[in-house]
């Protein structure tokens, strides 16, 4: 007994110093002008020192979303904006298009939160990190590999990998199966053979690996976005996922120096023997030809223009597709670009371009196998195109695949693959819907997911309809309310490439194939770990459409 009184009264005094400390630390956070702006903003009641942060700590990974989007739909009751504290920082959600105009349509508010900095291990400062000179420069490159003459060169690669799927797909056959792996292992292909331009050895589970050890980083790094603690890198390393997240990017930097180093040796080789490697501008076989606009060759269901759309009208000038221009620029002393930063470019767009494309097709047979009214529609299109012919697409046929067009459109609206999207403030920012200044130094948040669900904007918000995308529905919305691939400086340099792989994967399936789901839509156990899932897994069931 008198022990224990003993250490008490030992205690008492560095307690109460550092309960003293801590409400000073308090009191001079609410006077500093941060907080002070950041306090007018609606939003849920913060408690000293934790803020909003404490709920979400000891949550479940599978649980985090569903949690802040039932939370959101509360806190954003009747607001468009919300402001949330993880301790002392600020957070803040917007939902209305004209905010997220003045966040997306800007030059200046294109820098990355502070979150992202947990790729960087994996992706170094690649595009979707870089800011500054750096960013501009590479992303005056970058995005003109994505041009719609390089694209059209792609398509007999995208058809032979739908065909391939398609084959493997046959051992599925009235099964009840997760189409997500198949879609990773495709989209994985079709990127080395495509936008890399690796011809990859048949059989090889190599794309399976890499999205396996993709799923699993991503979990990490989603841990990271909400357990305060690991926030910390001092912490972080001091546990098991530090090691987990070591192994896995090594899984993954092994393929892509696999690929950095076959592309040098071919691009070397290429120059060495004095052969061209720029695309002619005009390229006429397999219906690869200049028929038809290119002027905005898919609709986006939304009218913000960027650096894509121009560099599609610039007519005349040699292009080369992303890690061939990048490497050829760097053997030619030609581009700015060092091995390093050819390492992080590959790194990003393999993940960017294909986690968030696997998702999306997954989610669009999920739903055409729950509307079977929809997925009839599509087949009727497709039918209208091919009629019995087992042909592969040509770039004409997708541009003709106006109502997939729309379902993609549809699926991606309510399930868009990256569902929030967020910046820091360099500088104070007067919203547009509410007379609230947002400080510098705040993280918004821009909540896709909400926003694409508002009745506001779109009549029954969470009913899937293609027809939400109907040219005459389009008119009038405001054009950030469509964002699924950002808009703007920083919008998705791979966006008419996702859509181009996404029209002919999808069409090779469901020309073949009629797609079932035995879950209904409200079944669907959202997951976001940084890309938007289904916990549940996208379980549908396959028929052959011949028998
Ligand atoms: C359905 C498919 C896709 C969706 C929904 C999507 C969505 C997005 C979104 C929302 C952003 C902005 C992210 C942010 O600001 O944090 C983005 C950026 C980016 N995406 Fe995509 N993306 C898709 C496919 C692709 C593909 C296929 C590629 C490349 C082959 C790609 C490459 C990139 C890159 C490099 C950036 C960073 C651009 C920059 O910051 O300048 N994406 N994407």
């Amino acid at each position: 007994m008198s022990l224990n009184w003993s250490i008490l009264q030992g205690l008492f005094y560095p307690l109460s110093f550092i309960l003293i400390c801590l409400a000073l630390y308090h009191y001079w956070q609410q006077s500093t002008r941060y907080v002070r702006l950041g306090r007018k903003l609606p939003g849920p009641k913060p408690i000293p020192l934790f803020g909003n942060a404490l709920e979400a700590l000891l949550m479940k990974p599978d649980d985090i979303a569903e949690y802040v989007l039932n939370k959101s739909k509360t806190d954003f009751k009747n607001n468009t904006i919300v402001g949330i504290w993880l301790g002392y920082k600020l957070y803040v959600g917007i939902i209305n298009p004209e905010d997220v105009e003045i966040i997306l349509g800007s030059q200046t508010h294109i820098q990355k939160s502070e979150e992202y900095r947990y790729f960087k291990p994996w992706l170094g400062d690649g595009l979707l990190i870089s800011r500054g000179e750096k960013w501009k420069n590479h992303r005056k490159i970058i995005a003109p590999t994505f041009h719609i003459h390089i694209l059209k060169t792609f398509i007999n690669s995208l058809n032979n990998n739908g065909s391939s799927l398609v084959k493997r797909l046959e051992n599925e056959i009235s099964n009840n199966f997760d189409i997500h792996d198949y879609m990773s292992r495709v989209t994985v292909d079709t990127l080395l053979e495509t936008v890399m331009g690796i011809e990859k050895p048949k059989n090889e589970t190599t794309s399976f690996d890499y999205a396996n050890a993709v799923l699993k980083l991503c979990t990490i790094i989603h841990n990271r976005h909400y357990k305060y603690w690991l926030q910390n890198d001092f912490i972080f390393k001091l546990t098991s996922l530090a090691g987990a997240q070591t192994h896995l990017i090594n899984v993954i930097h092994s393929l892509r120096n696999k690929i950095v180093k076959f592309k040098t040796e071919g691009v070397s080789l290429k120059l060495n023997t004095g052969e061209s490697n720029s695309l002619p501008i005009s390229i006429s076989d397999n219906g690869l030809n200049d028929q038809g606009s290119n002027k905005n060759f898919y609709s986006f269901g939304s009218a913000v223009r960027d650096d894509l759309d121009e560099a599609d009208e610039i007519g005349e000038k040699k292009r080369r597709p992303f890690l061939e221009e990048l490497i050829e620029t760097k053997l030619t002393n030609t581009g700015s670009f060092t091995d390093e930063e050819i390492n992080e470019e590959v790194d990003t767009i393999l993940f960017e371009g294909h986690d968030t494309t696997a998702a999306a097709m997954s989610f669009v047979l999920s739903l055409l196998g729950i509307h079977q009214a929809i997925q009839e529609k599509v087949f009727q299109e497709l039918n209208a195109i091919f009629y019995d012919s087992e042909r592969s697409a040509t770039f004409e046929d997708t541009v003709q695949m106006k109502y997939l067009e729309r379902v993609i459109l549809e699926s991606l609206r309510l399930y868009p693959p990256v569902p929030m999207i967020a910046r820091k403030l360099t500088e104070d920012v007067c919203l547009a819907s509410e007379r609230y200044v947002l400080p510098k130094g705040t993280t918004v948040v821009i909540g896709t997911y909400l926003l694409h669900r508002r009745p506001e904007l779109y009549e029954n918000p969470d009913v899937f309809d293609p027809d939400n995308f109907l040219a005459e529905k389009c008119v009038g919305r405001h054009h950030y309310s469509y964002i699924p691939f950002s808009a703007g400086p920083r919008s998705c340099v791979g966006r008419k490439y996702a859509m181009l792989k996404m029209k002919i994967i999808l069409s090779s399936i469901l020309r073949k194939y009629k797609v079932y789901s035995d879950i209904s839509e409200k079944a669907f156990r959202l997951q976001g770990d940084i890309i938007l899932k289904r916990a549940d897994g996208f379980k549908i069931r396959i028929e052959n459409r011949l028998s």
